[in-house]
């Protein structure tokens, strides 16, 4: 790693941020506390990482001609991806002329689709997964219906948040299924992937980072997903000793076997000692946004220590902590956010609002963060808190 420079100079060191939403956002600015120069990158204009970052550019992430055309403009000293939606083979390419990605250009590669990441897992590695099948049409799809029995769920293989997927849980729900994956994943129609549903005790994001010295676990987080995508948030979520050992090493065997610096978000499902891999993502999580109230590093910290190449020596917890997503619903340009003042009444509370631009359908605008002396008491206080929020589109 070459010495820390100063921002906007000859000699700084620049970080390309692809995606730049909540996550990113905070990793800017964790960034930007090393005196790192960084310029983010997103779809669309005044995203929230946009906000905080030196400069920004509107891209169509998935374009590898034009990917390649802004890294060799900008040449960054790391190119730091924030979602899955790139076209990640330009930055394997990239990568073999020296370009340096963050973790590994084949880890962001490996789980920009379902495929490759479940792939790996479950018939390289073999971690527990539950049973699936990838479809391109729909006879492959009711085929594997069959196959995998109800329930089930669909997923594009190329989406997040729960965009595109449904549980289906008998034969009259399967062509409607089919038709919201074909049109809700982030890179239009194509292939899904099929899964057994997982009846599980619980589920957790178990945050992996892998730094210059190791391999550091933060405490498991629990969540709670509606649609796919996450609402509440805590840390630490209980867990058997057995079960938290097979969750680290599972997430330890999937996390070197991706290689590279930087701080993983590991799924899985839980039921009694059993634990099943869900997926990976090699960024931060966004069920890891309740770490900026229960960790000294959040998970956004600890990236940018991570992929700087400096030490962990340790994670230190404030104690039980939650977070709640605010989801807000219609259609609508630039926000009034009412209620702040109340939302943060109480001890103990935060608020980040993100600052996106628009809402069209449903859409993560602000998150509340809680701490408190249990669990219970720190999600029903983080609630609390989110439900004082009006947000006027
Ligand atoms: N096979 C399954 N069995 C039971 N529940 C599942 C299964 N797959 C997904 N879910 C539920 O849906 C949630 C979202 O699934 P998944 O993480 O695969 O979607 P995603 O779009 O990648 O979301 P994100 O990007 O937020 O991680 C899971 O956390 C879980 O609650
Ligand atoms: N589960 C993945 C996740 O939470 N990713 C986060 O959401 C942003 C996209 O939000 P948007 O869809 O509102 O633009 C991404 O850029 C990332 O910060
Ligand atoms: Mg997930």
């Amino acid at each position: 790693m070459k010495p820390f420079g100063t921002p906007l100079s000859d000699h700084a060191v620049r970080v390309l941020l692809l995606g730049s939403g909540e996550l990113g956002k905070e990793v800017a600015i964790e960034l930007q506390r090393y005196g790192v120069e960084v310029i983010a990158v997103d779809r669309y204009a005044d995203a929230p990482a946009m906000q905080v970052a030196h400069r920004s550019h509107v891209v169509d992430m998935l374009d590898g001609a034009a990917l390649r055309a802004l890294i060799a403009r900008e040449k960054p000293t790391l190119v730091v991806p924030e979602i899955e939606a790139i076209h990640t083979p330009t930055l394997v390419e990239l990568e073999q002329e020296g370009l340096r990605v963050i973790p590994t250009a084949r880890a962001a590669w490996l789980t920009m689709d379902r495929e490759g990441i479940r792939r790996l897992a479950a018939e390289k590695l073999g971690l527990p997964t539950s049973p699936y099948r990838f479809c391109d049409t729909v006879a492959e799809y009711r085929a594997a219906a069959q196959e995998i029995g109800f329930p089930f769920v669909i997923k594009p293989v190329m989406s997040s948040s729960g965009k595109g997927q449904s549980t289906v849980r008998e034969a009259a729900e399967l062509d409607e299924a089919w038709d919201y994956a074909q049109s809700g994943g982030r890179a239009g129609q194509g292939r899904v992937i099929v899964e057994g549903f997982v009846d599980f005790d619980y589920e957790i994001t178990l945050l992996t980072v892998r730094h210059r010295d190791g391999t550091s676990f933060c405490l498991p987080i629990g969540h709670r997903q509606e649609h796919g995508d996450y609402r509440e948030s805590w840390q630490p979520q209980p867990m058997s000793a057995a079960a938290l050992a097979e969750a680290q090493r599972q997430a330890a065997s999937i996390t070197g076997a991706l290689g590279g610096w930087g701080v993983f978000g590991v799924e899985f499902f839980v039921r009694g000692d059993a634990v099943i891999f869900s997926e990976v993502s090699p960024r931060p999580h966004d069920t890891g946004l309740v770490t900026l109230a229960s960790q000294e590093l959040s998970e956004f910290a600890l990236h940018a220590r991570a992929i700087l190449g400096l030490p962990i020596p340790v994670i230190r917890q404030w104690g039980p902590s939650a977070s709640c997503a605010v989801l807000v619903e219609g259609e609508g340009r630039h926000p009034r956010y009412h209620g702040v003042a109340e939302a943060l009444a109480e001890p103990d509370t935060q608020l980040r609002i993100f600052g996106k631009p628009e809402v069209k359908g449903r859409r993560r605008m602000a998150v509340t963060l809680a701490r408190d002396v249990d669990i219970e008491t720190a999600r029903a206080k983080a609630v609390r808190s989110a439900g004082c929020l009006r947000v006027e589109l």
